[in-house]
């Protein structure tokens, strides 16, 4: 569960000083799916920036389980994401030389896992995601959806409580959105994650459960039925 107290994020333009946050109060419980939306410059990306330990805010506190990431020192910070934190951003950013399997298995090497554990997590990874197949192929042989969802793949190969997602399918057609939105529902149902995703579709907006609005730094959150 996150707890956020107070986040302001300030950030320096030349001399003037912009507050990307301000002041935040936000509560996601664990488990739960939280949708976000708003307009460009609004402080979505730094909100989820906040939450992935990516940044820290000037003011105020960011809970993860009752854990202050924006008090904790670096190398637990850091420990926390590659344990507990799954990213999915717009632009893939899988490394061409490496085989599907392979960009899966480099989200393990932190964690210090011996080689064949890493492969085969890796293997299992790609199946959820529908890929088995591909396993031996390189992104450039891969369609934008397919690349999009080996990244799925090597958000959640560490099997972590909390799924980011930054525009997932942004940068996708059509059908390959509708594809990787579901795969995205599927597995937060199926693994029990913390889901918060910052989308522009607005097929996605209406059946979230719980959708905040970010605008001028500021969150307004509206229910709409169970959170799980
Ligand atoms: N590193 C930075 N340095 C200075 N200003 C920044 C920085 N990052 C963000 N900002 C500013 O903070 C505000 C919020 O930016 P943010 O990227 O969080 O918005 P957003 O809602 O994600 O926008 P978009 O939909 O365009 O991605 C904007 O005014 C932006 O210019």
């Amino acid at each position: 569960m996150y707890r956020l107290t107070g986040v302001t994020k300030r950030y320096r333009r030349g001399d003037e000083t912009v507050d990307a946050l301000s002041g935040v109060d936000l509560v996601i419980e664990g488990g739960s799916q939280l949708v976000i939306q708003g307009p460009a410059g609004g402080g979505k990306t730094t909100l989820l920036q906040m939450l992935g330990g990516l940044d820290r805010p000037t003011e105020g506190s960011v809970e993860l389980d009752g854990t202050d990431l924006a008090r904790l020192p670096e190398p637990r910070l850091t420990r926390i994401r590659s344990e507990s934190i799954g990213f999915v951003f717009r632009t893939v950013n899988l490394i061409p030389a490496l085989t599907a399997l392979e960009n899966v298995e480099t989200a393990l090497v932190p964690l210090g896992l011996a080689a064949a554990q890493r492969r085969q997590q890796a293997a299992e990874a790609l199946e959820s995601v529908g890929l088995a197949e591909h396993r031996d192929g390189l992104p450039g042989e891969l369609s934008g959806g397919q690349r999009q969802r080996v990244a799925v793949a090597r958000a959640l190969v560490k099997r972590p409580k909390v799924l980011l997602a930054d525009e997932p399918t942004g940068d996708l057609d059509e059908d390959a959105r509708d594809e990787v939105m579901s795969l995205l529902e599927g597995l937060w149902r199926a693994h029990g994650l913390t889901f918060v995703v910052v989308t522009h579709d607005s097929a996605i907006a209406r059946r979230a459960p719980r959708l905040a609005t970010v605008r001028k730094g500021r969150v307004a959150v509206r229910e709409r039925g169970p959170a799980r």
